[in-house]
């Protein structure tokens, strides 16, 4: 099974690829890597999807409105983050911006003058350390090493901190088995009311919603594409039920089923 995810070599996202494939393939881009899968030139890729502190991984979701591929597992990973430089002489900190948003407090009490910079990953900003005197990156301590020094552990602002990833394949991998399913809704209507009758059907049923994520459909200001996630499978009947309800109230939009799956946790 050829697998694509985030890189170079020792992102977040490679350490939960590995947890289905021992070799693995980089994209810089969360988006080249689903529109990779969805030309059928990969069988999966992972992406990032939320993150415990800073929420939505956006550019994931907007792929994922974008193109046709499938949900086929959920890994869940703890982010621990260290600082890395050849020394303490820097002035610029690299990293994934979702990396830095997560260190904010420690990176405003300890280096305030710092400027941060965003990078394509954290993987990326460490590189950038490695070949920088001037330059610390964010990323996973095990990234030290090879003139690279691990100057701070742990310096996440909350040490729950863990990020989530879906493990995507092309759309004829989908199932219906699984305990959580996702779905992404474009109504293109507005009514008072819309957004309960999107997700009273699955109350209706004692469907838990596990997620919900509005985005800007980009179609016009104060029109979104709704990402929802329920702990229920396709393959249930009343899922099956409230779905039909939704397509019926997105009839002059979509409803993409991007499949059930099942969760592992790992470090
Ligand atoms: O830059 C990385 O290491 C990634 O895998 C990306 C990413 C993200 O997109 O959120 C993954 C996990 C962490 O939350 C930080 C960054």
């Amino acid at each position: 099974m050829n697998v694509v995810t985030l890189g170079p070599e020792g992102t977040y996202s490679h350490r939960a690829a590995r947890s289905i494939s021992d070799t693995v393939d980089f994209r810089e881009s969360v988006t080249a890597i689903v529109d990779a899968v969805a030309d059928g030139e990969y069988d999966r890729g992972v992406v990032a999807i939320e993150n415990s502190i800073e929420g939505s991984v956006t550019e994931s979701l907007d792929a994922l409105a974008e193109y046709e591929v499938a949900v086929v597992k959920e890994v869940v990973t703890p982010i621990r983050h260290a600082l890395l430089a050849q020394g303490e002489e820097f002035d610029r900190i690299a990293s994934h911006s979702q990396a830095l948003a997560q260190c904010r407090g420690y990176l405003d009490s300890e280096y305030p003058d710092a400027d941060l910079e965003a990078v394509a990953s954290t993987a990326r900003g460490v590189q950038m350390a490695r070949d920088d005197a001037s330059v610390a990156g964010i990323g996973h301590p095990d990234n030290g090493g090879d003139g690279l020094e691990v100057l701070a552990e742990d310096i996440q602002d909350q040490n729950s901190n863990a990020t989530r990833f879906f493990v995507l394949a092309p759309l004829e991998d989908r199932s219906p088995a699984g305990g959580k399913s996702t779905f992404v809704v474009y109504p293109n209507a507005d009514y008072p009311g819309l957004l309960l009758d999107l997700l009273e059907p699955f109350a209706d049923r004692d469907i838990n919603l596990t997620r919900v994520e509005s985005r800007p459909s980009g179609e016009r200001l104060g029109d979104y594409v709704f990402h929802i996630d329920v702990a229920a499978g396709l393959y249930e009947d009343r899922t099956a039920q409230a779905l039909a309800e939704i397509e019926h109230i997105a009839e002059d939009g979509w409803v993409r089923r991007l499949g059930s799956y099942d969760s592992e946790h790992v470090v």
